[in-house]
């Protein structure tokens, strides 16, 4: 089995020498393979997802994603194989871009329409993305003028469009109601059971949001390591308790999961 993203004993520091955003993170995650990243708030998981997504270099240790180096490989070549949906790719787009623009313009790594030429087959492949996530009817919309829930679907065929060999999705429910939540838990159901998509890392912190179809688990508190490994041996009460520094009781209904505060 390949390893498409390599971690050895990373860390970001800022705001200070002792002050370590993620600290020692060494991190295997093979081809194929469907990982969720869980943590409380500040726990580092957008710091370490900025790290994976070739977006933040590391203060120190030895990042290797799809075999080139990270700080030895041209990240404007390495990123279109990446796909990254995140609250501050959102930010970027400008809210003038229109949907079907901000899909297609994945092709180039890029965020706003300038001079790129853009063939059939592009504009036939964000439709079909489009289609996929629920969203073609908005594609002559405004970025700006979608909900939060419909940003994320159209971020995340954004972030389908260039083919990617690594798919992450940080924290793709955010602000969603139950029904849009629900309905992404089923396309992202979709995408973990799908054999042809991407590696995929799914960052939350919500454990209602994970879909059926994940394999693996990493839980994270104050930049660390709690746990990683297959899922169903990192998922219990005992390892969320550690990462949220609380008691609580894990409950699995289907495949689906939820916690609570542990009554004593
Ligand atoms: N430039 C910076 N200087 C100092 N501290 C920072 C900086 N950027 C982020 N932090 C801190 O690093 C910690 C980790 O932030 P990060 O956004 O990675 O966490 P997170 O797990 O994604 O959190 P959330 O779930 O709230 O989105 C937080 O405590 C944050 O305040």
């Amino acid at each position: 089995m390949s390893a498409v993203l390599e971690l050895v004993d990373v860390s970001v520091v800022r705001g200070g020498p002792n002050n370590r955003l993620i600290d020692g993170i060494t991190w295997t995650v093979n081809e194929g393979e469907r990982w969720a990243v869980l943590g409380p708030n500040g726990a580092g998981k957008s710091t370490l997802m900025s790290v994976c997504a070739a977006r933040l270099h590391p203060t120190t240790g030895m990042v290797d994603i799809l075999d080139e180096i990270l700080g030895a490989v041209d990240v404007f070549e390495l990123r279109p194989r990446i796909g990254l949906t995140s609250g501050a790719i959102s930010q970027q787009i400008p809210r003038s871009e229109t949907v079907r623009d901000v899909v297609v313009t994945a092709a180039y790594g890029v965020t706003g329409r300038w001079r790129e030429g853009y063939d059939q087959m592009d504009h036939e492949r964000a439709s079909e993305l489009l289609g996929q996530w629920g969203v073609e009817h908005l594609a002559d919309r405004t970025f700006g003028s979608l909900s939060d829930g419909e940003r994320k679907r159209v971020l995340t065929a954004r972030a389908l469009m260039t083919d990617p060999e690594l798919m992450i999705l940080d924290e793709p429910g955010a602000g969603m109601d139950i029904a849009g939540r629900e309905d992404l838990v089923s396309r992202l159901t979709d995408l973990a059971r799908d054999p042809q998509a991407p590696t995929t890392i799914l960052v939350t912190h919500h454990i209602e949001e994970l879909p059926e179809g994940l394999t693996h688990m990493l839980l994270l508190n104050h930049g660390r390591i709690v746990a990683k490994g297959p899922i169903d041996e990192v998922l219990t009460s005992e390892n969320l308790s550690t990462a949220y520094e609380m008691p609580l009781e894990l409950t699995k209904i289907g495949g689906r999961y939820t916690a609570f505060a542990a009554h004593s």
